[in-house]
């Protein structure tokens, strides 16, 4: 083919195809305000102006003090302000020499002056306060909700709904930027409508509801607005989460290669832009309700607020009430309608910030309710014995079990391999093996005692385990060799951890050695090759000096020095522990004392390798393809 004919059957190549329609399925898709009354949803606020104050209050107790306090003064002044202005109004708009009239006016134009200063330097205090408490009241709720996440049982992450649910608990985290201010604008705005309501109503009773009248339509918009904002909100969540991985997936130059070389980029674009386009199609669908919603409450707020003006304005005319007392009320109905209207734009955002807060909440709670609760049981060492009696796991949402009705019993000093097809439930059964998963049917005992009772961190701190697919953590060198270890402020079992794996002359060339920061993206970061990563995930593994260590495919990226003094390695220190290899290469069985196959989750096939050579079973035939070339 011609690259001529190439060029132009891309050119005429029909677009990707769009990404399917992802729901937000499950037993949380039902939208928690689909069925809450208006009334219901106004009764929330309180409770989470609470639980901002409780949790503020945690995070620093004296800026909540400070902020209560500023808030008090905000409300004295702005009555004392609206008090003094009605005195100073009778001498202005008296009779008399302008002169006379203002020299008399002074002391109550004072006290507005201070009153007003007071305000504003305690609107100040109060914002300062606020910005002390957000940024740590922040990184609380989001390193809960990370603990939350690392601290469930591994098995909650393939469960309905989790990582969508996770998505929506990220916009609580979001919010908390945001909730202290509005939380305090809220009580400020408060404040100053409850004291120049107070005034208004003394100067005449009939402006204060009809004010009341004219903001309340306001209120009940701002409140069905955010209810659509957060339906909108809701019905993207899958999308929003599928869209956040891709993004990175797309973005992270970890596989660029692959994006490139395999001329993916215009998918992965089309692929994001209509993933985005379906989010805003939403937005967009949903903008004549609130449109709706708007032009009504102004509406209703416009008519209440033309009757204010025009009562305020007989009141004057009929002589009903002074000029002066009309000139103050003129004041106090601005200042209360600004306040009310605060109050509206701030309440509305504490509900709206109270939805995502909901959120996240009932996600923390589901993430502790998950949490491993196995009982306190601890291990004495050595872990001498390892035992599977009919061990039965399957995954939500599958059908067949991965690991179906399996028994073995390991000892310390045994090296253990474990061959089969792709979706044998090989990596399950390591799983199993290390308690991340408990059984559904069955027992792990570790020296006799059942996983299901033993506290988890007894176990792992016991284990190694290089898993198939490892993390290359943006750290130092030395940091992605003893990561979960204790502190160490000595670099020989870090040299030696790196010595077994081969790695020491790669780790010398790194521009500042085991101090070497290993992610390109990262200014003065360096890069590994995809083996030295490997080899990485093995000293990691060898460092801690497990009584299990678990390495699944361990050498699939290695050249055969490295997985010859990989497995080299193991055969040396096998003495000391239980080794358990997964590998697709039977040849590097032949390290195992003792090697299982499986198939369809269940053990069909166990011995020596020179019986299962011989044997004329699964074993031999894979033997023989693997050599067949
Ligand atoms: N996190 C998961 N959620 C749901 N199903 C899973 C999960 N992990 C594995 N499975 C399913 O369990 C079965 C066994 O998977 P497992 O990873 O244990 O196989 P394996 O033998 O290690 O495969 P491979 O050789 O490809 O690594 C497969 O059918 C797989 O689809």
């Amino acid at each position: 083919m011609t690259s001529a004919t190439t060029n132009d059957q891309q050119n005429t190549a029909p677009p990707p195809p769009a990404p399917a329609e992802i729901t937000y399925a499950g037993q949380y898709s039902v939208n928690p305000l689909a069925e809450v009354g208006f009334r219901r949803m106004c009764a929330q606020i309180p409770a989470v102006l609470g639980r901002i104050a409780r949790l503020s209050w945690r995070t620093d107790r004296r800026a909540v003090q400070l902020l209560l306090g500023c808030q008090v003064l905000t409300g004295v002044s702005a009555a004392v302000l609206l008090t003094a202005t009605a005195h100073a109004m009778e001498p202005v708009l008296g009779d008399g020499a302008a002169a006379d009239r203002l020299r008399e006016a002074l002391p109550a134009l004072l006290v507005v002056a201070l009153a007003a200063a007071l305000g504003r330097g305690a609107g100040a205090v109060a914002t300062y306060a606020g910005r002390r408490i957000t940024p740590r009241l922040t990184t609380e709720t989001d390193t809960a909700l990370v603990e939350a996440v690392c601290r469930v049982e591994a098995a909650a992450y393939a469960e309905d709904g989790f990582s969508d649910r996770h998505e929506a608990a990220e916009m609580g985290v979001v919010r908390t930027q945001t909730m202290v201010a509005d939380a305090q604008r809220l009580l400020s705005a408060l404040l100053r409508m409850v004291t120049a309501g107070g005034v208004l109503s003394v100067l005449n009773p009939l402006l204060l509801p009809l004010l009341l009248l004219a903001v309340l339509p306001a209120g009940v918009g701002a409140v069905l607005t955010a209810r659509v904002d957060y339906e909108i909100h809701y019905a993207n969540v899958a999308d929003r989460n599928v869209r956040g991985m891709m993004r990175w997936w797309a973005t992270t130059s970890k596989y660029g290669d692959e994006v490139r070389a395999n001329s993916m980029t215009d998918y992965l674009v089309h692929w994001y832009r209509t993933l985005s386009e379906r989010c805003d199609r939403r937005t967009l669908d949903a903008a004549p309700r609130t449109l709706r919603i708007a032009l009504l409450s102004s509406l209703a707020g416009g008519v209440f607020l033309v009757a204010t003006w025009g009562a305020l304005a007989w009141l004057a005319v009929s002589g009903r009430i002074e000029l002066a007392v009309a000139a103050t009320a003129v004041i106090a109905v601005q200042t209360t309608l600004a306040a009310l209207s605060q109050v509206v734009v701030s309440g509305a955002a504490v509900f709206h910030t109270s939805l995502y807060l909901g959120d996240m909440q009932s996600f923390l709670d589901t993430a502790a309710a998950r949490a491993p609760r196995r009982g306190s049981r601890q291990l004495d060492p050595p872990v001498a014995e390892i035992r599977l009696d009919e061990v039965v796991y399957q995954y939500p949402g599958k059908d067949e079990p991965a690991v179906d009705g399996v028994s073995l019993t390991l000892e310390r000093g045994q090296i253990l391999a474990i061959v089969g097809a792709n979706g044998s439930g090989k990596s399950t059964l390591t799983r199993l093996l290390t308690g991340i998963y408990l059984p559904d049917k069955g027992r792990v005992t570790w020296n006799g005692a059942d996983l299901a009772e033993t506290d988890p961190a007894t176990v792992w701190r016991r284990t190694g385990l290089v898993p198939q697919i490892f993390a290359q953590w943006p750290l130092r060198a030395r940091d992605n060799i003893t990561l979960g270890q204790p502190r160490t402020h000595d670099d020989t079992p870090v040299w030696e951890a790196v010595d077994a794996v081969g790695l020491r002359e790669a780790v010398e060339a790194l521009p500042a050695g085991l101090d070497t920061l290993l992610s390109r993206e990262v200014f003065g970061g360096s890069e590994l090759s995809g083996g030295q990563w490997q080899r990485i995930a093995c000293a990691r593994a060898l460092y801690r000096r497990p009584e299990l260590l678990i390495l699944d495919e361990p050498t699939s990226q290695m050249d055969p020095r490295g997985e010859h003094q990989i497995f080299e390695r193991i055969k040396s220190i096998a003495g000391d522990r239980i080794t358990i290899v997964v590998t697709h290469r039977p040849e590097n069985t032949r390290i195992a004392d003792h090697i299982v196959v499986m198939e369809h989750g269940r053990i069909t096939e166990q011995g020596r390798y020179d019986d299962l050579v011989h044997a004329g079973g699964t074993f031999a035939e894979l033997l023989a393809l693997s050599q067949d070339r």
